[in-house]
């Protein structure tokens, strides 16, 4: 393996922690206003299989229609610049990301350890590294980190929007990562923490899928394509050299 390709939010970052909590508030938001206008039970968005399920490592507007159809509901797509207010999956996405910001402004961007030493290891020992996130906040974030000099390149959710690349689980962008920094995909390794991150990796034929599991769906991530799960980085370290 000449290549490591990183996922941000729950692989480098906490911020994993910080959408799941944006998606929460405006999802529950939202439906709970549904349910009340159709005399209906409000069924709160549930932080753990619906975020995981529907919502993890998938672009913004990806996100919202995934797990809105999840409940039977579907909603017109809108524009990226809908207002926060429009009942649309733009609008709905652009809620959710009112509140991204605030969080990041706020310091809320933390890193994992073990990961920046992980990042520092492999730079060391001459690997090409690149993030590869379906955020559109991605460089803010690995800004906010400190991080962004131990990454040659990003292909995020800004970049998949101007090169039109469908997001994980389609393999695309972790594909136009390795292209960038002209490597084969067999040498490279892909490291994520979401189902559909691990699938994107196994779709791509990428030589390693490493499964980085933050809250206890290790099987799930060996199911949907994970050779290997970890619970953090440094576990892939041998007296502080990648293995
Ligand atoms: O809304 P953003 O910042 O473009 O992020 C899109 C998605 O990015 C992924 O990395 C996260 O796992 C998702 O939770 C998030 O929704």
């Amino acid at each position: 393996m000449t290549t490591c390709l990183f996922d941000l939010d729950g692989v480098l970052t906490q911020t994993a922690l910080v959408h799941n909590a944006a998606w929460k508030e405006t999802f529950d938001a939202y439906l709970s206003r549904r349910a009340a206008a159709e005399g209906t039970p409000f069924v709160p968005f549930d932080s753990g299989s619906d975020y995981l399920k529907y919502v993890d490592g998938r672009q913004r507007a990806d996100g919202v229609r995934t797990f809105l159809a999840s409940r039977g509901i579907l909603l017109p797509e809108g524009t990226p610049d809908d207002d926060v207010d429009a009942e649309t999956v733009n609008g709905i996405g652009n809620r959710k990301n009112v509140l991204v910001l605030q969080y990041i402004a706020e310091g809320k961007v933390q890193v994992y350890p073990g990961s920046v030493t992980y990042l520092h290891a492999v730079r060391d020992a001459g690997m090409r590294t690149a993030v590869v996130s379906a955020s559109a906040n991605c460089q803010d974030v690995l800004r906010a980190a400190g991080i962004e000099d131990l990454l040659e390149e990003r292909v995020d959710g800004v970049v998949a929007r101007a090169e039109g690349l469908p997001g994980k689980p389609a393999p695309d962008t972790f594909l136009a990562a390795a292209k960038r920094l002209g490597v084969d995909p067999a040498n490279a390794a892909v490291f994520e923490d979401a189902l559909a991150g691990v699938e994107a990796g196994r779709a791509g034929g990428f030589g390693f899928v490493v499964g980085v599991d933050r809250v206890g769906h290790a099987d799930a991530l060996r199911a949907h394509g994970a050779d290997i799960v970890v619970s953090d980085l440094a576990e892939l370290l041998d007296g502080g050299e990648p293995r």
